[in-house]
C-alpha cells in the first residue's frame, strides 16, 4: 500500500485546497439553503452536523475517493475478519468481538473468540451481582463500599471516563475510585477515608508488568495487610484484570479472582473487556451490556454505511483535510456535558497513542502529518480559558462540539443555558465578525468613529473556523457506547489512510527503559551511568536536595 501522499486523490485534494483555502463558510451557507441536510448524518442515536466545515460536495467526493483509494473498506474488513493488522506486534485487532451481536462469530486464527468473550462476561456477571448485592464480602464479612481500580493508560482512562459519564446510573452503595499515577499522592488521597474492610481493589493491567500499577498494587496490598495483620485478607479484597495469568498468580491473586482478556484487545480499546469491571460493578451488568450494545450498533453502521454517509469515515476525512492540507496541528474536543469532562483525556490516549506515528506499515518515513494533538475541556469552562485563541489566535483549531439534548439532573434551566452556549460558539466560530461589522457595532454603541476604527480590528473575528456538532437525546450507556466506538473507528480510518499501524505504541518505551536505569542511580543502589550533562546535573542536584531535607 502506497503512502497517502502518493495517492491520486491526495494530489487532487492538494489542487482543490488551493480553490478552497480562502473560501469562507459564510458564503457556502449563503449559497446553499440545503447545506444542513447535505452535510449531516445519523448513526443510531447520534446525529452529526458537519456543515460548519470548509467543504463542498466536491471536497467530500475527493475525500471519499481518498478513503476508497487508500483501501479503507478493505482494511476495515480485515480488522473485522481478525487479520493480524497490528503488523509490528503480529496481532489481530478485534475489540469489536467484545461487543459482538448474538450469534455473530469473530475469528482469530480460525477460532471463534466470542465463546471466550461470553464466558468471561458471564464470570463478570456473577461477580458483579454478588458485589452489588452485598454477598461478596471482605475478610470480615462486610459488603464492599469502595472499589479502587489500580491501572494506568488503557487500564484506567476508559473505565474512569465511563464511570464518570454514567454516574446517574451508579449503584447507591458503591463508590468507584481510580488510581493511576505512581505519584504516591494519588494513592494516598484516594485511600484517605476508605475503610480497608469495605474496600475492593481491582488491579487492572493487560501486561501485569506496568511499573506504576504494580507499585500502586503492592502499596495498596501493604495498606490492607497492615490493617488486618493477616496476609490471608488479600484474597478477599483483590481481583485482577489481565492477560497474564502467571504474573497475577505471582502477585498473590488466585485465578478465580482474575478476569481475563486477550492479546487481540489493545489497551486503549479494552474498556469493553474485563478491563471494564469497575464500570460493570458501578452501573450493573445489564447496563454494561447496553454500553456494549451501543458500540455494536456503531460497528454495524461503520461496516455497512456507504463511505459518504459513514459517520466515523466522515469525521476521519475531515480531520485529514485539516491536518494535512490546512496544516492544523490539533483537534479540540469540547463536550457540553460535565459528565463527559474526561472524554478529551480519554481521546488523547485513543487518538495520540494510536496515530502518533511517523513510519508507515511498510517501514517508510511519512512526509505528511499524522495524528493531531487532541485536547479539550468541558463547556463552558473552556470558553473562559482558551476559546480566545480559537476565535482570534493564529492557529486553526478544528473543534468537535458534543451535547445531549437533555441532562440527567433536574436543573433544566442550567442545561438550556449550556445548550445556548453549545449553539453559539460554533456559530461564532463559523460566522466571525468582519472589520466593518465590528466598526459599525462600536459606533452603534456610541463610540466616536475614530475610536471605533482604532478598536475595530481587535473586535474582529476571522470566523471560518471549522467544527463538528454531535448531538443525542441523553447520555445513556447505549449512547456513550456508540460515541466511544465512533471515535475508535475515526482513529482507525485515519490510521488506514496514513498507512500507519494504529495499534502499537513503541514510542512509550524509551522513557520507561531509561527510568528503570535511572532509579537505582537515584537511590544510590547503582553507580551513575553515562548520561548527558543535563540529566546527570539534575540527578545529582535532586540527590543533594533530598539529602539536605533528611538532615
Ligand atoms: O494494561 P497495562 O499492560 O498495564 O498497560 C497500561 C498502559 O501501558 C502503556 O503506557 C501503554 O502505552 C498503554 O497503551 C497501556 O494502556
Amino acid at each position: 500500500m502506497a503512502k497517502a501522499s502518493a495517492l491520486s486523490a491526495w494530489h487532487q485534494l492538494s489542487a482543490h485546497f488551493e480553490d478552497m483555502r480562502h473560501v469562507h463558510m459564510r458564503h457556502l451557507f449563503a449559497e446553499d439553503p440545503d447545506r444542513f441536510p447535505r452535510f449531516t448524518v445519523q448513526a443510531g442515536d447520534l446525529f452529526l452536523d458537519y456543515s460548519k466545515n470548509r467543504l463542498t460536495e466536491s471536497t467530500r467526493n475527493l475525500l471519499v475517493s481518498l478513503a476508497r483509494e487508500a483501501g479503507v473498506r478493505e482494511k476495515r474488513d480485515a480488522l473485522f475478519a481478525g487479520s493480524r493488522i497490528n503488523v509490528t506486534e503480529d496481532r489481530a485487532v478485534l475489540h469489536p468481538a467484545l461487543r459482538h451481536a448474538p450469534g455473530e462469530a469473530y475469528l482469530v486464527d480460525g477460532e471463534d473468540v466470542t465463546r471466550d468473550v461470553d464466558g468471561e462476561l458471564e464470570k463478570m456477571a456473577v461477580f458483579v451481582d454478588a458485589v452489588r448485592q452485598g454477598q461478596w464480602t471482605g475478610y470480615t464479612g462486610k459488603p464492599v463500599h469502595n472499589v479502587v481500580n489500580l491501572g494506568i493508560g488503557g487500564s484506567d482512562l476508559g473505565p474512569r471516563m465511563v464511570c464518570q459519564a454514567l454516574r446517574p446510573y451508579g449503584h447507591e452503595r458503591l463508590k468507584v475510585h481510580f488510581v493511576s499515577n505512581v505519584d504516591g499522592t494519588h494513592l494516598q488521597t484516594t485511600l484517605e477515608g476508605l475503610d480497608p474492610e469495605t474496600t475492593l481493589f481491582i488491579v487492572a493491567s493487560k501486561s501485569f508488568t506496568t511499573q506504576e500499577t504494580l507499585v500502586n498494587a503492592a502499596s495498596a496490598r501493604r495498606w490492607l495487610v497492615d490493617h488486618y495483620g493477616d496476609h490471608a485478607a488479600v484474597a478477599h479484597h483483590f481481583v485482577a484484570l489481565s492477560t497474564n495469568t502467571e504474573a497475577v498468580r505471582e502477585f498473590g491473586i488466585a485465578t478465580q479472582n482474575m478476569f481475563a482478556f486477550w492479546d487481540w484487545v489493545g489497551g486503549r480499546y479494552s474498556l469493553w473487556s474485563a478491563i471494564g469491571l469497575s464500570i460493570a460493578l458501578f452501573i450493573g451488568m445489564e447496563r454494561f451490556h447496553d454500553l456494549l450494545h451501543g458500540a455494536q450498533r456503531m460497528d454495524r453502521h461503520f461496516r455497512q454505511a456507504p463511505l459518504a454517509g459513514n459517520m466515523p469515515v466522515i469525521m476521519a476525512l475531515l480531520g485529514i483535510w485539516y491536518t494535512d492540507f490546512f496544516g492544523a496541528g490539533t483537534q479540540a474536543v469540547l463536550p457540553y456535558d460535565q459528565s463527559l469532562s474526561l472524554l478529551p483525556r480519554y481521546l488523547q490516549q485513543l487518538d495520540m497513542e494510536s496515530n502518533g506515528k511517523r513510519v508507515t506499515v511498510d517501514g517508510e518515513v511519512v512526509e505528511y502529518s499524522t495524528g493531531p494533538i487532541v485536547w479539550g475541556e468541558a463547556g463552558t469552562d473552556g470558553q473562559h480559558a482558551f476559546y480566545q485563541l480559537i476565535h482570534q489566535g493564529t492557529h486553526l483549531v478544528p473543534c468537535d462540539f458534543i451535547a445531549p439534548a437533555r441532562s440527567h439532573h433536574g436543573w433544566d434551566d442550567h442545561h438550556q443555558i449550556l445548550l445556548a452556549n453549545f449553539l453559539a460558539q460554533p456559530e461564532a466560530l463559523m460566522v466571525g465578525r468582519t472589520v466593518a461589522e465590528a466598526q459599525s457595532q462600536l459606533e452603534a454603541q456610541g463610540l466616536a468613529a475614530e475610536r471605533a476604527a482604532e478598536l475595530a480590528l481587535h473586535k474582529t473575528f476571522p470566523g471560518n473556523i471549522p467544527s463538528n456538532a454531535l448531538i443525542f437525546e441523553q447520555l445513556t450507556p447505549v449512547t456513550l457506547g456508540a460515541l466511544i466506538a465512533l471515535y475508535e473507528h475515526k482513529v482507525f480510518v485515519q490510521g488506514a489512510i496514513w498507512n500507519i499501524n494504529s495499534f502499537d505504541q513503541m514510542g512509550v518505551e524509551l522513557g520507561k527503559q531509561l527510568a528503570k536505569t535511572i532509579l537505582p542511580e537515584l537511590t544510590g543502589a547503582a553507580p551513575l551511568q553515562d548520561h548527558d550533562a543535563s540529566t546527570t546535573g539534575l540527578l545529582t542536584r535532586l540527590q543533594r536536595l533530598r539529602a539536605s531535607k533528611r538532615s
